[in-house]
């Protein structure tokens, strides 16, 4: 499997600030979409909405980071229609302007590309191929893009399954937390479908400040897997040092100075470690979908017979922060586990 990669450097922000016509992928994205071979819905939904953007844009899935990400698109002048399984989370986006529709499968029909950014495996393939998935909605000309993390088999099932109908699969999902989301500075690691790639874009470039095309389903996923458990360890022993710390007298506060000076400095150590001091762990990254991201990244760790004994360690601390009921604060409450462990 030949691995690619090209950086597309961010273009800049006031370039989208131009009508979408000058945008050099939009005559490529009306004429595709406007083919004889997109549905009647999709036709319609193909005229250049009165910002100029050309097509409704589906958006399943308004969690912490999906309900910025669709929020970044509408501010954006694009004609975004919203779906979550939680109804009132979409009350916000229409009060906004968004359209909405009962089912991703009415979202997909709906629109001429769809992105959906889903809790994990299970649900990011219930909602595209379960019974009112969106599937039933694709059809040949239309995309679906989805942002959420998942393991690289689940990419290429719901790949398959998408393109069966006629439509495109791009993968895409994203670094960057709920500022990066809110601020549109998330980074997409993509791969699938490059000339959907080239059509969303400028779409990725309202809500990020970055992309890789990874050429082949599969890659994205497993690029953001390796990312997320470099994470996940990171903060694991960042953990330790901060309560090493303090058990012998020293100021966390005044470890986290120290680290950010030097070269182990990092943002989130910066961004994190204060509150983490204080105890509190406002969810920006819920350490249940950590978890879940050490989890997939050991089986992925597995499938090639490749040792992480560091990353396996840290997962057993975030095993043991959901057995605490720390699930849906953020992820730096992994350190509450090694408080218990230590107590213990
Ligand atoms: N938060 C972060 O910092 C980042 C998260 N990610 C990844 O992005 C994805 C979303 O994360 P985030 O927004 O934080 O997560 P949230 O837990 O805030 O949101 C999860 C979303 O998935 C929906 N959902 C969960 N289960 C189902 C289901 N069975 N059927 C239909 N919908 C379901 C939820 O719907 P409902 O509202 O009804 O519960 C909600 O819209 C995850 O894969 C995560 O790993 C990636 C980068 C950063
Ligand atoms: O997946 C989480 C992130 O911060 O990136």
């Amino acid at each position: 499997m030949a691995l690619y990669t090209t950086f597309c450097p961010q273009l800049p922000k006031q370039f989208f600030k131009l009508p979408l016509s000058s945008h050099p992928f939009y005559h490529h994205w009306t004429s595709r979409f406007s083919s004889s071979t997109v549905s009647s819905s999709a036709a319609s939904s193909n005229e250049a909405s009165r910002d100029g953007f050309p097509a409704r844009i589906g958006f399943l899935g308004l969690g912490i980071m999906g309900l910025p990400m669709a929020q970044n698109l509408i501010k954006a002048g694009c004609d975004v229609t919203v779906w979550n399984r939680t109804k009132s989370k979409c009350d916000h986006l229409i009060s906004m302007g968004a359209k909405y529709e009962p089912s991703p499968q009415e979202v997909a029909s709906a629109c001429t590309v769809t992105f959906a950014m889903l809790a994990d495996p299970d649900s990011a393939l219930d909602v595209a191929c379960g019974k009112y998935g969106a599937l039933h909605g694709m059809t040949e000309g239309k995309g679906y893009v989805d942002v959420s993390t998942v393991d690289d088999t689940t990419s290429k099932l719901i790949s398959q399954r998408i393109k069966s109908t006629g439509a495109s699969f791009l993968e895409a999902p994203v670094s960057g937390s709920k500022k990066p989301a809110e601020d549109g500075q998330l980074i997409f690691l993509t791969a699938g479908d490059a000339t959907l790639y080239e059509m969303v874009s400028p779409l990725l470039d309202i809500m990020g400040k970055s992309r890789f095309y990874l050429g082949e389903i599969g890659n994205g996923a497993s690029m953001k897997l390796v990312v997320n458990m470099i994470m996940g360890s990171m903060m694991a022993s960042f953990s330790e040092g901060l309560l090493l710390s303090e058990k012998v007298g020293l100021d966390p506060n005044v470890l986290v100075e120290v680290v950010s000076q030097g070269a182990i400095s990092a943002p989130m150590f910066s961004m994190k470690g204060p509150s983490m001091v204080q105890s509190k762990y406002p969810p920006a990254f819920p350490l249940k979908h950590q978890q879940k991201d050490m989890r997939l990244a050991l089986g992925l760790a597995e499938s090639v017979s490749q040792p992480t004994p560091i990353a396996a360690a840290a997962n057993e601390l975030y095993k043991a922060a959901k057995s605490h009921g720390l699930s849906d604060q953020d992820f730096s409450a992994v350190l509450e586990a090694l408080k218990t462990k230590l107590e213990n």
